[in-house]
Formats: C-alpha cells, structure tokens, sequence
C-alpha cells in the first residue's frame, strides 16, 4: 500500500520530468513561432502536392511498422507524405502500448527523398526553409520516440531517405541495398537533420567522407563504419520485415513501460549535458522502481546466470 503510494507519487514526478524533458526541447521539436515557423501555412503548402502516402500498421505485439508508400516514384515523398508522416508520429507518440518500430519502403526499396517535382515547385529559398523546418520537427520527433526504432532498408535510400534512416536507432540493410547522401551532386547538403545525426552515428571524419564524396554505402561499408548494425541475410528465413521484426523483438521482449523507459534513459544520455542526463534518469528510475515488472522480478528471485 504504502509502496504504491510512494510509486504513484513517483510516477507523477516522473511524467513531469518527462513533460519538462520534452518541453526543453520543445515539445520534442526544434522549431516554433519563434523561428518563423508556422505549422499550419506549411501544412497548407505541402498538402498541394499530392501522391502516395504513409502507412502505419501497429500490432499487439507492441511492434508498428511505418511504410514509405509510393512505389511509382521509388518511394519519393510528396509533399502530402511529408504531412502524413507528421500525423503518424503523433499517433505514436500517443501509443502507450509501443514499445518497437519498424520504417520500411514499400516494394522492394526505402525511399528516393524528396519528389523532385514537388522539390521544382519549391525551389524558392523561403519555401525550402520551411519544407526543411517542418521535415527537421518531424524527423526529431520520430528519434524522440519513446520505442526502439530501426530503419529496414532494401533497395535504395538516397537524398532525403538516407536522412530519414538516421533518424532510427538503428539500420539493418538488405543484401545489395544502398544508402546514399547525394546532396552534394543536387547542389546542396542534407536539410532534414541528415547531417548532424549523422555525425552522431559515425563520427565527423565518415560523415565527411560520405557527404563530400555522395559515396554510395553498401551494407558492407555501413558495417564497418557503425552506420548499419547488420545485413539482413538468410534466403528462405522469412521476408527482410520478418528478419527485421525478429531482430527488434530482442530488444523489445518485456512490458510496454521498462522498454519505453531504456528508450528515454538512452535518450536523454545521448541528447543532454551530463547533469540534467542524471537528472532525468532518475526521473525515469522512478516510473519503474516498485513497478509490476521489478515487483515481479523481486518475487521471482530471478537469477540472470
Ligand atoms: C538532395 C536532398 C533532397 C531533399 O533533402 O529534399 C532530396 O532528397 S532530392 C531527391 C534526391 N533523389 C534523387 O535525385 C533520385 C533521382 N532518381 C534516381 O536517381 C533514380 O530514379 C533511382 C536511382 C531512384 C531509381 O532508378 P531506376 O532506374 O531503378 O528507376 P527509374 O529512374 O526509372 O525511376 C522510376 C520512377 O521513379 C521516379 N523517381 C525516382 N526518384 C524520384 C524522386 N526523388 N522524385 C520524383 N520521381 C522520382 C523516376 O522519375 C521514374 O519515374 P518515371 O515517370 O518512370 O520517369
């Protein structure tokens, strides 16, 4: 009794620490009004190029999976997709019950970045800018989510979809698929937060290396530099989704709220200054010491031998 009391309380505290974490990173975003960023002008100015879409599957395993789709333009995102996107991380991030997430193309292949025709349309600089603050809030949200997330990619992921892979925890890769930051040769360099995750991932000096070089990245290389955790071989072991889900159903066995708490402690690890880091793990320590897991555990007397 007394200890539920204390959990209760513990809890509370804690979802405000969650809420004030979000809310010093702004609401899990990095623009607002502030920058001149106006959600619904952009939304409004996206919506007007149409095709394709995104799909969200979420699955009583705990397990969604998210799929880029509009194979008669390899998976190239319209400008509604960019919008359908936003929708679908805000309906995870609602996902109590989420603990795993897959992001895969549809048809055989990841995604080709932005549709080149909406890209034409958009060309004046101040359009760009708020294309690329509204993909940047997007993308940061979807790493920010509290479940483990891992980018399937078969085929190819170039431009905006070599960006969109880093902002999973993790890439597996098909045998043959390809990353590939081609900015350098549109003239540019990535926009949608590509770059620095990217340098998170594998370090300035690679990331220089395949931005300046636009270096196509087999799933080789993307080993060897940290950029991919692993190829997803095995003819005749189920689809590269099923060969994905099974190596995401390792980090994701157990309850909704202890997976969900790894996600945030790592999180807030990986993106603030060492204190509030501490701080906030102690926090999140709180939404499950005395939990139904730990009280389970202790009951058990499991040994981990
Ligand atoms: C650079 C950053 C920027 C951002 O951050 O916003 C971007 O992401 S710009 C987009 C960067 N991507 C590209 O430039 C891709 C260009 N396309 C290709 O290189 C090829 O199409 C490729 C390699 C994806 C596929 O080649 P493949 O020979 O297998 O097929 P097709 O070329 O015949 O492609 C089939 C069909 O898809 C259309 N397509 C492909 N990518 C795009 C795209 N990004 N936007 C619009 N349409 C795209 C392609 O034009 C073909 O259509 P079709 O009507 O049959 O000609």
């Amino acid at each position: 009794m007394v200890l539920c009391a204390v959990r209760q309380h513990l809890l509370r505290g804690s979802r405000g620490a969650w809420a004030r974490f979000l809310q010093r990173q702004s609401r899990g975003c990095v623009y607002s009004s502030v920058h001149g960023f106006q959600l619904e002008e952009i939304r409004e100015k996206l919506q007007a190029f149409p095709g394709g879409s995104i799909e969200l599957l979420k699955q009583e395993s705990g397990l969604a999976v998210l799929t880029i789709n509009y194979p008669s333009r390899m998976n190239a995102f319209s400008g509604s997709m960019m919008v359908d996107l936003e929708e679908r991380v805000s309906q995870l991030e609602g996902w109590t019950d989420g603990k795993g997430l897959i992001v895969q193309g549809a048809s055989g292949t990841f995604c080709s970045g932005s549709d080149l025709n909406a890209v034409r349309a958009l060309s004046d600089p101040q359009d760009g800018m708020k294309m690329c603050m509204f993909m940047q809030n997007t993308l940061t949200r979807l790493l920010r989510l509290p479940m483990i997330s891992v980018a399937l990619v078969e085929g190819r992921a170039l431009g905006g979809g070599a960006e969109l892979t880093t902002a999973c925890d993790f890439r597996l890769m098909a045998p043959g698929s390809v990353i590939q930051f081609v900015h350098k040769h549109m003239g540019l360099v990535p926009g949608w937060g590509g770059a620095a995750r990217l340098v998170r991932i594998v370090g300035s000096q690679n990331a220089l290396k395949l931005l300046g070089g636009a270096v196509k990245v087999d799933p080789e290389v993307a080993l060897q530099i940290g950029l991919a955790e692993e190829v997803l071989q095995g003819e005749g072991t189920g689809t590269p989704l099923q060969r994905a889900e099974n190596w995401l159903s390792v980090y994701t066995k157990g309850p909704a709220p202890v997976i969900q708490a790894v996600k945030k402690v790592v999180l807030s690890g990986r993106e603030l200054p060492l204190s509030e880091a501490l701080r906030t793990e102690k926090d999140v320590f709180g939404t499950v010491w005395g939990g139904p897991a730990n009280m389970q555990a202790l009951a058990s007397k499991s040994k981990h031998r």
